[in-house]
């Protein structure tokens, strides 16, 4: 399905190192996935793995030390002209985890929604106009825009962010945790919302999340990252259906059941880290079963290929 469709975004055996030269630290170690226009891509693991690292490289916040990023076929990452960095900062757009934090308090919501746009020579008039469009489009008044981030829930709060990334009618967006911060009974309605905005507007997502069940009904497809490599790249349904590593049976093992007894029943599976070297053996990425990838090490990929219907 997705095969058929344009390519938005490439990442191409990307790598980010921090610290020194002296001590380095892998966040990112060579990280390969393509994103199609109008999907939903998510991206799974858990705190610390390297998740936000490689939205904040696509972004361009983070430095890329290896590798490649490519937005509509251009290489976006290193050094860029100032025109395709002004199209990029307006198309790829960034939705944060934490709107308590993320948010200005001391500007109004009328600046936060578009700061974007200064430097954009726009008239005051058709800058209002734009602020009060982006409000309207995440369910808020247009007088919100004279308050301040402190006088909101923390839903409404995320709507705020959501605008200010709406306002630059951008194509992709990364969400990086989007509803991880707020309050359970309003996490569909943020979702929802995002929905709604992507079938208007042809939005393509990547969602980042470290909870599967966040992701399970809203990404088409879902990239597993584990200490900074992705170990598992399939459709929803089919990770859902046949997970293969054991980081994700063991991440969806951890997804709470709606069923107490079922909850009692369930066995969970511990994940042994000490079962995957990747830096001591060579990781293999392997087509199992169309568009299901698996990283392995030489081991497992041997045992793999001797048990195919696995
Ligand atoms: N600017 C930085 N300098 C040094 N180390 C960093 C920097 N940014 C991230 N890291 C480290 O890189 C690793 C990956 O962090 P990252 O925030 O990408 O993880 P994550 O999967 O998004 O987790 P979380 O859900 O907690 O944000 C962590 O060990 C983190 O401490």
């Amino acid at each position: 399905m997705s095969e058929q469709r344009k390519k938005l975004l490439e990442v191409q055996d990307l790598q980010v190192t921090f610290g020194t030269h002296l001590h380095p630290f892998h966040a990112v170690k060579g990280v390969s996935f393509d994103i199609y226009e109008g999907e939903t891509f998510g991206l799974v693991g858990e705190s610390g793995s390297g998740k936000t690292t490689i939205g904040r490289a696509i972004i361009r916040i983070n430095p890329v030390s290896g590798g490649q990023v490519l937005y509509r076929g251009e290489r976006i990452s290193g050094r860029i002209s100032r025109e395709l960095d002004r199209k990029v900062t307006r198309q790829i757009q960034m939705i944060f985890q934490d709107p308590m934090a993320s948010l200005n308090e001391r500007a109004k919501v009328d600046y936060i929604v578009s700061e974007g746009l200064y430097g954009r020579h726009i008239g005051e008039a058709e800058r209002q106009e734009k602020v009060a469009k982006a409000l309207a489009d995440v369910g808020l008044l247009p007088e919100f825009a004279s308050r301040f981030p402190h006088e909101f829930s923390g839903g409404q709060r995320q709507r705020i962010g959501i605008a200010r990334s709406l306002i630059m009618d951008p194509d992709f967006i990364i969400a990086d945790e989007p509803i991880s911060a707020l309050d359970v009974s309003i996490r569909a309605q943020v979702l929802n919302l995002m929905s709604q905005l992507q079938k208007e507007r042809g939005l393509t997502y990547l969602f980042i999340a470290h909870d599967l069940s966040v992701v399970r009904f809203i990404c088409d497809r879902i990239a597993v990252i584990h200490k900074g490599r992705l170990v598992e790249l399939a459709e929803s349904e089919e990770l859902f259906a046949h997970p293969l590593h054991p980081y994700t049976r063991a991440l969806l093992s951890a997804i709470p059941l709606p069923d107490p007894i079922a909850e009692k029943k369930k066995k969970l599976l511990v994940y042994d880290p000490s079962i995957h070297h990747y830096d001591q053996e060579t990781p293999l990425w392997q087509e199992i079963s169309p568009g299901h990838f698996l990283l392995a090490s030489e081991r497992e990929a041997a045992e793999w290929q001797r048990e195919p219907s696995r």
